[in-house]
């Protein structure tokens, strides 16, 4: 590496190009690759001065928080790490950043760990849940259920336009999960079948709302109407702050592509397509967030996020 102040290490790039590209995806995954990013770039660092290496890791933390704007796992990952950086000399703020991303990598895997015991708690031997695209924090609760010996099934939809139904049937049928795949559009039909709708977040507001992969609202909607319940798993590393002070999450826009290849737009002529990427489940359609500090019906979730952000003040440590 060169010794100008703002040199971004290229594992850094590589991650940032990767979690753009959705190679690596998901939201507890994405604050995990960004953590281990950060300290990659501070231990390859060869900065000079304190100053420069701050500089270095400041641009580091710019680079992977312009990825992808909706889960807001990345900017908790990236202010973790870098509030943890501390030291007068270059070897101790090295130190501090690869000790405070080691442990923001730990605490990660140790929540999703116990917040599926507690979402363990909900399924019953037998149970047969839905899916919708692949939460790494939903499947812990599936497999938390089995570690007790409960027979669970899952009916895994599609996921419509990148199918990460995919990935959740394959992480499911590796567990020994039996699993029916069916399209989006036959969700509603399926859900006569189901005990628990089981998802995901990448973002919680301070009002309870859940936001999540595009898809996710109908099917709550729908699963109210039907009388089944929705579960949404989230470590609280999906908690927005900012929400807090009434700002909205910000909706992914993916490329057209996802929806409509060019040969398919030659045949059908020019339309316009959006492909947003996720959607907000109004919080009166959830029944139980569960996270790894306990279960909350979504309107009391701001009083767990007053606890855990209540004091942090002051502008982004990437932009000091
Ligand atoms: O919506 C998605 C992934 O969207 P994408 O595929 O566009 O990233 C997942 O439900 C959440 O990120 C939660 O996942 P996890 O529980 O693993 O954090």
């Amino acid at each position: 590496m060169s010794h100008s102040d703002a040199d971004i290490h290229p594992t850094v790039e590589e991650a940032a190009d990767d979690i753009a590209d959705m190679e690596i995806r998901g939201a507890a995954t994405i604050a995990d690759a960004a953590a281990g990013a950060l300290a990659t770039q501070a231990e390859d660092s060869d900065a000079e001065s304190p100053e420069s290496f701050r500089a270095e890791m400041r641009a580091a933390g710019r680079r992977l928080r312009e990825t992808r704007p909706t889960a807001v796992s990345l900017p908790n990952a990236l202010r973790y790490v870098l509030r943890g950086m501390e030291g007068r000399s270059v070897p101790d703020l090295r130190e501090s950043v690869v000790e405070s991303a080691d442990e923001f990598q730990r605490e990660l895997g140790q929540a999703q760990d116990n917040l599926g015991r507690i979402g363990a708690n909900r399924l019953r031997d037998g149970d047969t849940v839905m899916t919708h695209c692949h939460s790494t924090d939903a499947l812990s609760c599936v497999e938390k259920a089995l570690d007790q010996g409960k027979e669970i099934h899952a009916i895994v939809k599609e996921t419509r336009p990148r199918k990460q139904g995919h990935i959740t049937a394959r992480w499911l049928r590796d567990m020994g999960v039996p699993v029916t795949l069916i399209v989006d559009n036959a969700a509603r039909r399926y859900l006569d079948q189901t005990d628990h709708v089981l998802v995901g977040a990448d973002s919680i507001a301070a009002d309870g709302s859940v936001i999540n992969k595009v898809g996710t609202s109908g099917l709550a909607v729908n699963a109210r109407e039907r009388g089944v319940p929705v579960m949404v798993a989230a470590q609280t590393l999906k908690l927005h702050p900012d929400t807090m002070t009434g700002h909205t999450v910000e909706i992914e826009m993916r490329d057209e592509r996802e929806v409509l290849t060019l040969d398919e737009e030659e045949e059908i002529g020019d339309v316009t397509v959006e492909n947003p990427a996720f959607d907000v489940t109004p919080p009166r359609y959830v029944d139980a967030i569960v996270t790894e500090r306990g279960q909350f019906p979504p309107e009391s979730i701001v009083t767990l996020m007053r606890e855990l952000f209540g004091d942090q003040q002051g502008g982004e440590p990437w932009e000091e």
